[in-house]
C-alpha cells in the first residue's frame, strides 16, 4: 500500500504535493483575429456563390486545380514594394524553410506549369477557388483571409484570352443578377507606361517598380506620389508627363499622345473592338491610371468596380507574360483574374440580390415507440438509396418536438413509424404543408 489514504496528504503528510487539478481554461471560441467561421447559413452562400463560379468556369471550358495553402516564401518574394509583400503571412516551419500561407494564387498555378512543362498542351484553361491570406494589421479592421475564384489562360498571347476571362466574369455577374448599371470594368494597359517611360529613357529595370507606385494612385496623396517616383529614379520631367498620360479616360486622346503604332493602343482597341463582339461593350472603360498592385503583369490590366464607388475593387487581373521565367521556367503567355468572395456578398446585399438559402429536407422519420427505433432507421435507409434527404429522429421525443424540428428544417413530409402500422408493413405519410395524411406500403414510399 503506498499508505497513500486519498486525502492527498499521503504517508508522509503535508510533503506530499496537493492533488493536480486539471486548470479548465475557458478558450476564446472566436476563431483566429481577421478570419471567419462558416456556420450552416453562412456556408450555404458560400456554396452558393462557389457554385456560380464554378458553373461560368465549366461554361467556359475551363479546368479546375487547386495548390496548397502553405508554399513556398520564395513564391512571393518579389522586389517592387508590393502590398501583398508586406502582408505577407510568412513563417520558418519546423524544417527550418521560410514557408507563407498563400496570399493569392497566381504564384502557385505557375509553378505548376513550370512542373507540368511539356506534359500539358496549350492553351491551359485552369480555373482554382481558394482561400488567401494576408496578415494585417488589424487597425483597418479588415480580413485575413478570403476566398478568390481565378480564372488564367496560360499560352496563348493574343488579346482575344484578355477578352475572354472579361465576358467570364460579366457572365458572373449576369447568372446573379447584376448588370452594367452596378458594376463595370476599367480597363487599360501596362505597355501605356511603358511606352511613355521608354520615351523619358526611365530604364525598363524600374518599370515594376513604378506600376506599384502608380497603382496608389488615389489611395496616398499625388504629392508621395512623386516623391516616390523621383526617389526610384523617375526624372521630373517624366513624372510629370506620366501623371498627365495616367489622367487620360479615352483611347482616342491616348492614341493621339501615343501615336497608333504602339502596342498599347493597338491591344486595348483589340480588346474594345472585341467586347463589342462579345456583347459586353457597356461593362468596360478606358482608364489609363488603371494598373493594377502586383509587380507581374506586362500587358492588359482591369478591375471590376461598383458604380455607386462605394465599395473596394470586386476583382481584378490582367496579362503577366513574364512571370513563369522569374521562377526559372520558361516564359509562356499568360492572363488571369482574381476574384474575391467577401465584396461581391456586400455588393450583393447593397442591390438586394442576395438569394433565400434555406435547408431544405424532403422527408423527417420518426419512430413512435422506442422498440421502432430499428424500423425507422430502416425506412431512412430506404428513402436514403432513392436519393431522398431524410432527418432520422435519432432519439425518443414527443410528437411536439418532432414537429417542432419539421418545421425548423423546412420538412415536406413526416413519416412516423408506428406498431400497428408497421405490423401490416405500413408507415404513415403526412404532408406537413397541407396536413394530408395517409398510409403506405413501405415497398410502395417513394
Ligand atoms: O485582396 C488581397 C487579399 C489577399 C489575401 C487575403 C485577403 Br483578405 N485579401
Amino acid at each position: 500500500s503506498t499508505g497513500d489514504n486519498g486525502s492527498g496528504g499521503g504517508r508522509f503528510g503535508a510533503l506530499a504535493p496537493p492533488p493536480i487539478t486539471e486548470e479548465l481554461q475557458k478558450i476564446d471560441v472566436n476563431p483566429p483575429k481577421g478570419t471567419r467561421d462558416f456556420p450552416p447559413e453562412e456556408m450555404r452562400l458560400r456554396t452558393w456563390l462557389f457554385h456560380n463560379f464554378r458553373e461560368v468556369s465549366r461554361l467556359f471550358g475551363f479546368e479546375e486545380v487547386d495548390f496548397p495553402v502553405l508554399e513556398s516564401e520564395a513564391l512571393y518574394i518579389r522586389k517592387a514594394g508590393e502590398e501583398i509583400r508586406d502582408q505577407l503571412y510568412c513563417f520558418e516551419d519546423r524544417g527550418n524553410r521560410r514557408v507563407a500561407l498563400r496570399p493569392e494564387l497566381t504564384p502557385s498555378l505557375a509553378r505548376l506549369v513550370i512542373q507540368k512543362g511539356k506534359s500539358v498542351s496549350l492553351p491551359l484553361k485552369w480555373f482554382a477557388v481558394g482561400q488567401c491570406w494576408r496578415y494585417e494589421r488589424m487597425t483597418r479592421g479588415r480580413r485575413r483571409e478570403h476566398y478568390q475564384w481565378n480564372m488564367d489562360i496560360i499560352g496563348v498571347p493574343e488579346v482575344t484570352a484578355e477578352a475572354e476571362l472579361i465576358s467570364s466574369i460579366v457572365t458572373f455577374f449576369k447568372r446573379v443578377g447584376i448588370t452594367a448599371s452596378d458594376v463595370g470594368f476599367k480597363v487599360s494597359s501596362r505597355k501605356v507606361l511603358q511606352e511613355v517611360l521608354r520615351c523619358y529613357s526611365v530604364p525598363e529595370s524600374l518599370f515594376s517598380k513604378v506600376c506599384i507606385i502608380i497603382d496608389k494612385i488615389g489611395k496616398i496623396p499625388v504629392d508621395e506620389i512623386k516623391k516616390d517616383l523621383k526617389s526610384a529614379g523617375v526624372s521630373e520631367e517624366a513624372v510629370e508627363e506620366l501623371l498627365q498620360v495616367l489622367s487620360i479616360k479615352s483611347l482616342t486622346k491616348l492614341e493621339e499622345i501615343l501615336g497608333g503604332a504602339g502596342e498599347a493602343v493597338a491591344d486595348l482597341k483589340q480588346l474594345f473592338s472585341l467586347a463589342e463582339k462579345f456583347g459586353y461593350a457597356e461593362w468596360i472603360e478606358f482608364d489609363a491610371s488603371i494598373v493594377r498592385g502586383l509587380a507581374y503583369y506586362t500587358g492588359i490590366v482591369f478591375e471590376g468596380f461598383d458604380r455607386e464607388g462605394k465599395l473596394r475593387a470586386i476583382c481584378g487581373g490582367g496579362r503577366y507574360d513574364r512571370l513563369l521565367s522569374t521562377f526559372g521556367g520558361d516564359d509562356l503567355p499568360a492572363c488571369g483574374f482574381g476574384f474575391g468572395d467577401a465584396v461581391i456578398v456586400e455588393l450583393l446585399k447593397d442591390r438586394g440580390l442576395l438569394p433565400e438559402l434555406s435547408l431544405q429536407i424532403e422527408n423527417i422519420v420518426c419512430a413512435l415507440d422506442v422498440d421502432l427505433q430499428g424500423a425507422a432507421a430502416r425506412v431512412a435507409s430506404i428513402l436514403r438509396e432513392k436519393s431522398q434527404t431524410v432527418d432520422l429522429v435519432l432519439e425518443s421525443k414527443p410528437l411536439k418536438w418532432v414537429f417542432k424540428r419539421a418545421a425548423r428544417i423546412n420538412a415536406h413530409r413526416l413519416i412516423l413509424v408506428g406498431n400497428s402500422e408497421w405490423q401490416r408493413g405500413m408507415v404513415v405519410v403526412k404532408i406537413l404543408s397541407s396536413g394530408e395524411q395517409y398510409e403506405v406500403k413501405l415497398e410502395e414510399l417513394v
